[in-house]
Formats: C-alpha cells, sequence, structure tokens
C-alpha cells in the first residue's frame, strides 16, 4: 500500500503557530502563520483545512485541469436534468481531482460534490499532491480552528459555469470548494482559472479564500459606486420571477453573467452591489464558498426571502428558495422585502 502524498516524509509540510489576540474589532481572533519546511509530516488538523495552502493548491489544480480539457478539444458533453444542466469531461475530471485529493488529506470529513458518487468513487493512483507552495497569513476564529474532522462538510462545485465553459465564456468559470460546519459556511476558495486570459502576458487565473470572522485573501475587496445600483444576475437560466425579482429591486444597470462563484466575485470586486437569482436553480455547492468568502468580507449571502442557506450534509442539495447576495456596505433586508410576494411564495422550501 502506497502512503497518501500529503502524509510521505521529505516533502515540504506546513507548520501552524498560532497566537491568540484581540483584533481591530475587539473581538476574540486566532492569527494562523503557515510555515513550509522540509521534515516529517505530521496529519493535518481538521481545522487546519480551513486555512491550509493545500484547499488553494488543490483548486488550482482543478482549475488546470479544466484549462487541459479545453485545450485538448474534446468536452464530452452529457445532459444532465434538462438541455439548460451539462456536464462535460471538465466537471467529472475536476472533481475526481478535488475529491480525491481532499479524502486522502481528511479521511474523516463528509465530501459532497455536484457529479455525484460515481465521479467521486473513481480515487485513480494519480492522487494531486496538494503540498503547499507558498506562505500565507490568514486570521481564523478559535471555534473554527479547532474544529473535528467529523464536524466538516465540504461542498464542491468544480466548475461553475458550465453552460459558459460550452459557450467560450471563460472568465465565468469558476472552481468552487466550500467549507460549513454546524450547517453554516464557515471558509472556501473560488478559482477562476481563466481571469486575465484576454490579458497575454498577464497571470493566467487568481483564487480567493475566506474564513467568516477572519480574513479574505486573494484580491482586493473594492466598494460599488456610489448613487447607483448595478444587479447581477443569470444569463442561461432565466424566467420571469428571476426577472420580476430583479425589476422589483429598480437597478440602474444589469449585469447577465454565468455562475454563482463568478457573481460573488462581482460583489467582492464593486462591480455590482446585488446578486438576486430568484430561482430553484442552484444548489448548495453553488453558494458555500461564495457565501462564506462574501461574509468574510462584510457581505451577506441568504435566500431571496432573506433566510440563511442550512448546509448540513442532510439537507437537500437544491437551494428551493432562491439566491440574494449584496457586497459588504448593503442593506441586504431593504432589498430582501422588495422582492415580491408572489416572488417568493413561487420559490417554497
Ligand atoms: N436551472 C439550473 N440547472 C442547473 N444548474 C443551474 C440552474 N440554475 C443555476 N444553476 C447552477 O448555478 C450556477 C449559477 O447560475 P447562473 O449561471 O444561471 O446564474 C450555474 O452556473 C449552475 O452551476 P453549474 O454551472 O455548476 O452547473
Ligand atoms: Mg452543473
Ligand atoms: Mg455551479
Ligand atoms: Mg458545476
Amino acid at each position: 500500500m502506497t502512503t497518501p502524498p500529503c502524509q510521505q516524509p521529505h516533502q515540504l509540510i506546513e507548520k501552524v503557530v498560532t497566537h491568540v489576540l484581540i483584533n481591530s474589532f475587539h473581538s476574540l481572533s486566532v492569527i494562523v502563520t503557515v510555515h513550509l519546511y522540509f521534515g516529517p509530516t505530521p496529519p493535518p488538523t481538521p481545522g487546519h483545512l480551513l486555512y491550509s495552502t493545500r484547499l488553494k493548491a488543490i483548486a488550482n489544480h482543478a482549475g488546470k485541469i479544466i484549462r487541459d480539457v479545453l485545450k485538448k478539444g474534446e468536452l464530452g458533453i452529457v445532459q444532465k436534468e434538462n438541455a439548460r444542466d451539462l456536464q462535460t469531461e471538465a466537471d467529472r475530471a475536476a472533481q475526481r481531482c478535488i475529491i480525491s485529493s481532499l479524502s486522502q488529506c481528511f479521511p474523516k470529513i463528509t465530501i459532497i460534490g455536484e457529479e455525484g458518487d460515481e465521479e467521486s468513487k473513481q480515487i485513480s493512483g494519480k492522487v494531486y499532491d496538494p503540498t503547499p507552495e507558498s506562505t500565507i497569513q490568514v486570521t481564523c476564529p478559535p471555534h473554527l480552528a479547532s474544529l473535528g474532522e467529523e464536524e466538516i462538510v465540504v461542498w464542491v462545485d468544480p466548475l461553475d459555469g458550465t453552460a459558459e465553459y460550452t459557450q467560450g465564456l471563460l472568465d465565468h468559470v469558476t472552481v468552487l470548494i466550500g467549507i460549513a460546519s454546524g450547517g453554516k459556511a464557515v471558509g472556501g476558495v473560488i478559482h477562476q482559472p481563466y481571469y486575465n486570459y484576454q490579458n497575454p502576458g498577464s497571470e493566467l487565473g487568481r483564487t480567493i479564500w475566506g474564513v467568516v470572522g477572519g480574513t479574505v485573501g486573494g484580491m482586493p475587496i473594492v466598494a460599488p459606486p456610489e448613487g447607483k445600483l448595478i444587479v447581477t444576475t443569470t444569463r442561461s437560466h432565466s424566467s420571469s420571477t428571476v426577472t420580476d425579482a430583479v425589476d422589483a429591486v429598480c437597478p440602474d444597470e444589469v449585469l447577465r453573467v454565468g455562475g454563482a462563484g463568478h457573481k460573488v466575485m462581482l460583489l467582492l470586486e464593486g462591480k455590482a452591489h446585488l446578486y438576486v437569482f430568484a430561482s430553484p436553480g442552484c444548489k448548495k455547492w453553488d453558494t458555500c464558498a461564495p457565501e462564506a468568502i462574501l461574509q468574510a468580507a462584510g457581505g451577506i449571502l441568504t435566500d431571496i426571502k432573506g433566510s440563511p442557506i442550512p448546509y448540513q450534509a442532510s439537507v437537500p442539495f437544491r437551494n428551493s428558495t432562491g439566491v440574494l447576495a449584496s457586497a459588504p456596505g448593503q442593506n441586504h433586508a431593504f432589498y430582501s422585502a422588495k422582492i415580491p410576494q408572489h416572488v417568493k411564495d413561487n420559490l417554497k422550501a
């Protein structure tokens, strides 16, 4: 039997140094500094998953797989529930990589991936070795840093924005790895594999990570412009209730783009104020990572009624009551109250 890659000796490993301090909001936080060195690998601690460079490395590798499949040109498109619900070889291969790599390092966590059990079970010999690549510094609240493996549920969307991927709208594509505990989204990584693909010479791809009650990293958080309201919503899964909800908040501008991860990134980088999706189309893997990162940055993601979305392993996958997300500093409750009652009634739990 071979030793899992992340438990092999003589490889770069992470030593975690924890300092407890009172942060600028006068609440108790933990600064976790991840140092890299050669030596025998101790088993990673479960809460470690939240701030580990492993998550970022695995998401980046899934992004490389997505680019490689497209370069090869054999997308292997399969229709799932309907003509607007597709799966490609990139979705399948990226999920195999993420789930096999994560479960090798953290065998007791619950991992739920969009593309189902069959993809997850095919743990081939080619497990990606998520050896950390760089030093990062994040803050993580003590109750999350000390989580046990059994307390963690990881929601994986190996390729968010599949419709746009097949249509060549490549910067709409993201890889989403969301971490939940106690039914709440507590941390996550969004990797955008084609960021900068239209700017030759610039670094291709970017990765954003965040821990609720801790920090966000990977991109500057920018406030959206004052004095106007920019709403982002679906471009490929619209309906009359989707349109009614968008119209009800009276936007000055509407950005119709693909992907839940991509739309939350627009909120984080100040390109939109609100993400409105009055549809049961999104699932828990679409919203877990984006919700955690947005919340870590000071924004809010709920269902269309303003109620929290639950993330226990036992909940239905579908976000049947829609999605409403607001950039940091926006009045989430105000916009939720503007969604018409017939739209809310149409989205039953
Ligand atoms: N009707 C639907 N059927 C399947 N997936 C959906 C549907 N609506 C939304 N999604 C998922 O939510 C994401 C965000 O929706 P949209 O892009 O329409 O705003 C989509 O990229 C898709 O994720 P995925 O691409 O991972 O299948
Ligand atoms: Mg899909
Ligand atoms: Mg998705
Ligand atoms: Mg997907």
